[in-house]
Formats: structure tokens, sequence, C-alpha cells
């Protein structure tokens, strides 16, 4: 780890610490005006997101080292402390003389006067012959309550523990917090209009590149390392998309192969969009609706790529608004509505996200679902089927809204259950909520997803 990609570590995370920008656009911008070389880049990238993730654990370490209270600190001798901790407890491929010189060098030119206090508090950190994960279970166990506990050693705040706690139970809820510190993997989802998941994978193997059949989805593949996707050739012509593989789980619940005409509601930039489509019938439709243009512009782009876009129609609007349009009411087969929600199945792919998260998102959230889903609910025909999506693990946004709405409708809708249109791997380890199976991230290593399917009987 080189000083220079340190240095820069500490402008991105005093950006994002001071002046609330997103740690990956924060990164993008260092890395446009800073000539960094690929290895730096990859240093720095770690760096800032490590120690944006484990935030709160870095703070239980260090302040059995610090007099002062952190929070009295200045603002870039706390980051530079804390960076500095982050590489000395999770990364052990770094000397630790040379990530206490660095870090004292850095506050000499950032904040000199502190540069002794900087000094004397790592010099005491390293001093510690215990291992830094027996000092942070040491600091989780003098917690009063569970979730400071789980907070401290997963670093998360409380709040999201215990949310995941009341859908999920202690034990798992902590079991997916771990496993939402991992680095995301890359999965690709075959298009079975252009190549077979065996003929692409025999393509990986020519070009080198690790790849495996997925556990999870029959048009899965896991990449064994990052690669440059959309620079491959059978990328650009519409072989593969990238996705998750619990997210390639949803499209198929509506069975699009049986379908004429569906409607994915929030479409955003069209990755089950474009899966429906290369399952529909010839002839057949999907309209995506989204309420923002550019997202449907970049749908309209992957869907050409992938030569689907004469089955795919765009609409730009507000959801809540299509049932106050006559020729679109009781009209679709099928009707997706993968709801904008407070995303906490997906922590893995931005590790800023759970400090940004504020509780009562979810409650603001729930309501604009709630309103969503009275709208998949006008627009489906008798008879055919609303898959519900989020990708996220609060009962709130999920069992609860799909039950209240099952409810008011007052016997319109059905739950049905969506296992037997799982994979058997699959269906045998969801848990069933009272509405839909729910899909965490500790089991199969892919994102969280809760989904669930409702018939409109009449
Ligand atoms: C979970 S994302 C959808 C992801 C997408 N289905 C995919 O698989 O790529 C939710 C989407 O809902 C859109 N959205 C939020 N509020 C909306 C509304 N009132 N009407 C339509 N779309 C909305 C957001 O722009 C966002 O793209």
């Amino acid at each position: 780890m080189t000083a220079r990609a340190r240095s820069v570590a500490l402008r991105v995370l005093l950006d994002i610490e001071t002046d609330g920008k997103y740690a990956n656009l924060a990164l993008q911008q260092a890395f446009r005006n800073a000539a960094l070389d690929d290895r730096d880049k990859a240093l720095c990238t770690e760096l800032v997101y490590g120690t944006v993730q484990r935030r709160r654990s870095l703070d239980a370490l260090l302040a059995p080292y610090c007099a002062r209270p952190l929070d009295d600190l200045d603002r870039r001798v706390l980051t530079i402390l804390r960076m500095t901790v982050y590489q000395l407890a999770y990364l052990t491929r770094v000397p630790a003389y040379a990530a206490l010189n660095d870090a004292v060098n850095l506050c000499k030119r950032t904040a000199p006067r502190a540069a002794g206090f900087v000094n004397g508090v790592l010099r005491a950190f390293t001093r510690d012959q215990r291992s830094a994960a027996e000092r942070l279970e040491e600091a989780a166990r003098a917690a009063s309550a569970w979730a400071d506990a789980v907070g401290i050693r997963h670093s998360y705040p409380s709040w999201i523990a215990d949310a995941l706690a009341a859908s999920l139970g202690r034990e798992r809820a902590e079991a997916v917090l771990a496993a939402c510190n991992d680095p995301p993997l890359l999965s690709l989802r075959v298009n079975p209009r252009r190549a077979t998941r065996d003929e692409v994978l025999q393509t990986l193997r020519e070009a080198g590149i690790p790849a495996s059949p997925s556990q999870v989805s029959e048009w899965g593949i896991r990449l064994g390392r990052g690669v440059d996707v959309e620079a491959w050739p059978p990328y650009r012509q519409g072989a593969v998309s990238v996705q998750d593989e619990a997210s390639m789980l949803i499209a198929p619940l509506l069975k699009p192969a049986r379908c004429a005409s569906v409607m994915d509601l929030c479409a955003g930039l069209g990755t089950k969009t474009t899966q429906i489509a290369e399952h529909l019938p010839d002839g057949a439709r999907v309209m995506a609706c989204d309420i923002h243009a550019h997202k449907l512009r970049l749908l309209q782009e992957s869907a050409r790529r992938l030569g689907v876009d004469g089955r795919v129609e765009v609409v730009l609007s507000d959801a809540r608004a299509l049932p106050g349009r006559p020729e679109l009411l009781g009209r679709f087969d099928a009707v997706l509505l993968d709801a904008p929600c407070s995303g906490l199945g997906v922590l893995r792919r931005r590790p800023d996200i759970r400090w940004r998260r504020r509780p009562e998102d979810t409650a603001a959230l729930a309501r604009l679902q709630r309103e969503l889903l009275d709208a998949a609910a006008a627009l489906v025909r008798p008879g055919g089927v609303i898959v519900y999506a989020t990708c996220t693990l609060t009962r709130q946004e999920n069992d609860e809204l799909v039950a209240a709405a099952v409810a008011d409708a007052g016997g319109r809708l059905a739950v049905e259950d969506v296992r037997p249109d799982l994979p058997a791997a699959v269906a045998a380890r969801v848990s069933l909520g009272s509405a839909g199976a729910w899909v965490t991230p500790e089991w199969f290593g892919t994102d969280g997803f809760f989904m669930a399917r409702l018939r409109r009987t009449e």
C-alpha cells in the first residue's frame, strides 16, 4: 500500500464524511483527478470502502486508546485514525510500521498540531498484544443491548440490527449482517435467445475466466473474479446480462412464457424487463414504466443489445398514475412490481448505504409501495398475477404490506405459494413469511430479496 494511495483515500473519505458525497462517486471523481496506477486504485478503493463499511467497529477499536471522546476529534484526525486502524485490524498484508508512518505524515500535512496525538494513539494500539478480533469482541460484549453488540461486531447502526431481527430472528439477522460485509459476487444471466448456459460457460473457459453454473438460477453463471464484462464480446453481442443470482428468481414467477402482455411498473434500468422479454412468446409485449427518463433510455439500450427491443415498450410515468389510463385498466396477464425500497438486502454493494438510511425511511417507503401495489392490482386482468418484490428485509415493506393489501382487497387478491416455481435448492432454503418468500444473503452469497405472488381472482 503506497503513501499516494493512502493520501488519495484520505481525501475521498473526507469528501464522504464532511461533504456527504456518495462513496462510489467520490472515488470516481478522485481517480479522474489523481494519476494512480491500477494497483494504487485498487488499494485506494479497498481503503475507502473498508473504512466506511467498518466505521462503527473501528470506532469501538480506537476508543480505548484515545483520552478524548472520538466525537470531539477533528474530522481529519479521526479519519486518519480510522483509516489506519482499518489497515492494522483488517488488512493482514499491510506492515504496521508503514501504515503508522504514513498516518503520521498525512497528519503532519493536514492537521499538523495533532501529529503527536495520532502517533501516540496508534502506537498504543499496536503495542496491545491482543488481536483486533479479540478486542472488538470485548467491546461488543460490553454493550448492554443485543443490537448494540451486533452493531459493534459487524459495524451497522443498531436500528438495522433490530429491523432485521424483527423479520428474521436474532440468529439469522446476525448471519445476514455478517454476510453483507463480504464483497459482492459477480454473476451473469444468460439470454436463451442468443446462447445456452453451457455455450457461455465454454466461451468463458476458453477466455481463461473462472466461472461456474449458478446453484440459484438455471440461467445464472457465477464468475470467480472481477472481470471487465462489458468489454467481453459475448456481452456486447447480447448473450448475457449482469445480474445478481437471487434477482434472477423474480421474473420467472410471472411465467412470462405464458403471457401475451406484461407490465413492469418500476422497471429502472430494465434488468428484469429484459429477462421477461427474453422469455415471452413471439408477438407478446412487456411495457416498462419508470419515473426517470434516463433509466428508460438505458433500458432501451440494453433491450437492443439483447435483441428484445421489439418486445419492449417504455412509458415514462409515475406508475401510480397509470390506472388513470382506461386502455391499461385490467389489461395485463402479469404485472411486476419491483418496488423502490430501503435496500437492506443489498448492503454488500454499497458500503455507505447503512449509514445513509434512516429508520423512518421504511414507513415512508411502505406508503409508496402500497400505492404502487394498488396500481398493480388495477392494471392486472382478472385471473392474472402480480409479482411483488423488494431487495429489502423489513417486514413492514414485505409480508406486512402484502398481507394488508390482500386483506383490504376483500377476496379480490389471493396469495400464491411461490416455492413450486423456485429451483429446488432455493425452495428448500427460503423462509416463508405470511405472504411471500425471503431469500437472504448468507445462504448462497446473493443479494437479499423478498418475493410474493398475488392472483387477481375476479
Ligand atoms: C428497485 S428499482 C427497480 C429495479 C429494476 N426493476 C431492475 O430490475 O433493474 C425501483 C425503481 O422504481 C422507480 N420508481 C420509484 N418511484 C416510482 C414511481 N412512483 N413510479 C414509477 N417508478 C418509480 C425508481 O426510479 C427505480 O428505478
